[in-house]
């Protein structure tokens, strides 16, 4: 994990000071890419510990569309607690826009003066409030992941293997608008077996806390689809827009660039076989050979 270590040393060393939505402040860098070798390791970052089950179950929570943090909370995983209402609602985030991508649920079609910028608060459950001025669009929903996976099935290779949470029509009504927020495959050939790869686009990228659990699920993703298909796991590359470091994360920041990093010996098993991304279950992955330097405490910000 050196691609990390140096681009996070980039960051310490010429991000420039930012204020930032949560008034936490950082230092920032625009524009950042790492490449990993799926076939050598699986990327796990060895300078400090990963919670894995963290990782694992809320990808497994993305890809069946859910966005509610019942499943998570059932399973003591704690991350998106900051972010829910009452009801453990995150509005339509990654789950809904991967699974059914939609209008659904906004104030899609503005009759007239919506009143929004007088501050006023629109229930996105009033399917069609003629005296606010806007009703719901008909909506179409697309289960982008159903899709990508057919379509790589049955043009490996298509210039076309997107998948978007980047849904503007609904962006106001999330919890947290998307940090990664589009991913690409790419399939490639060689002797007779396809390779696949993936490279996703990061807007926003909490480097200390949110890019290594990122980097790792993004990676678990690549594998689930290359097993629903068949293919051989090639490369995640991952690439970031807003790439910061909160001032509140320095000298935990600090402290990872002492450590030396372990060699990079974690593999992924996945040990049942599934039609569908959807379908795979937290026992059905298996991680050997990840070491690591201990666990780092550090804030998140809201
Ligand atoms: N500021 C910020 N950074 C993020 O990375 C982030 C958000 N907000 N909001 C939405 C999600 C939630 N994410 C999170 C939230 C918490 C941790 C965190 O505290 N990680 C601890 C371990 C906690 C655990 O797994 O129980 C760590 O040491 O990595 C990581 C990612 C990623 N996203
Ligand atoms: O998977 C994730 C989710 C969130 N983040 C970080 C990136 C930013 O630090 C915040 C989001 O704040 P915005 O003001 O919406 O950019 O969350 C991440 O790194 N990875």
């Amino acid at each position: 994990m050196y691609q990390y270590l140096e681009l996070m040393q980039q960051v310490l060393d010429k991000g420039s000071f930012r204020k930032d939505r949560t008034g936490v402040g950082t230092r920032a860098l625009f524009g950042g890419q790492m490449r990993f070798d799926l076939k050598e390791s699986f990327p796990l970052l060895t300078t400090k510990k990963l919670h894995l089950k963290s990782i694992i179950h809320e990808l497994i929570w993305f890809l069946k569309g859910d966005t509610n943090i019942k499943y998570l909370q059932e399973n003591g995983v704690t991350i998106w607690d900051e972010w829910a209402d009452k009801d453990g609602n995150l509005g339509p985030v990654y789950g809904k826009q991967w699974r059914g991508f939609s209008a659904e649920g906004t104030y899609a079609t503005i009759l007239g003066n919506t009143g929004y910028e007088d501050g006023l608060v629109i229930n996105p459950d009033d399917h069609d409030n003629k005296e606010l001025g806007f009703k719901n669009l008909e909506t179409t929903s697309i289960d982008q992941i159903g899709k990508v996976l057919w379509y790589l099935k049955k043009f490996p290779f298509s210039r076309r293997h997107i998948v978007c949470a980047w849904n503007p029509l609904v962006i106001d009504q999330m919890a947290l608008p998307p940090c990664h927020c589009l991913f690409q495959f790419f399939v490639r050939e060689e002797n007779g077996k396809k390779y696949l790869s993936c490279q996703l686009y990061q807007r926003s990228c909490d480097f200390f806390l949110g890019v290594p659990f990122n980097i790792a699920s993004y990676s678990l993703l690549t594998y689930i689809f290359a097993d629903c298909l068949g293919y051989v796991p090639d490369e995640f590359v991952w690439t970031g827009g807003d790439v910061h470091l909160y001032d509140n994360h320095i000298e935990q920041a600090k402290l990872q660039l002492s450590r030396h990093p372990l060699p990079p010996s974690a593999q992924l098993y996945i040990r049942n076989h599934h039609e569908f991304p959807w379908e795979y279950k937290f026992d059905d992955f298996e991680i050997t050979g990840y070491e690591s330097h201990p666990a780092i405490k550090a804030p998140i910000a809201v």
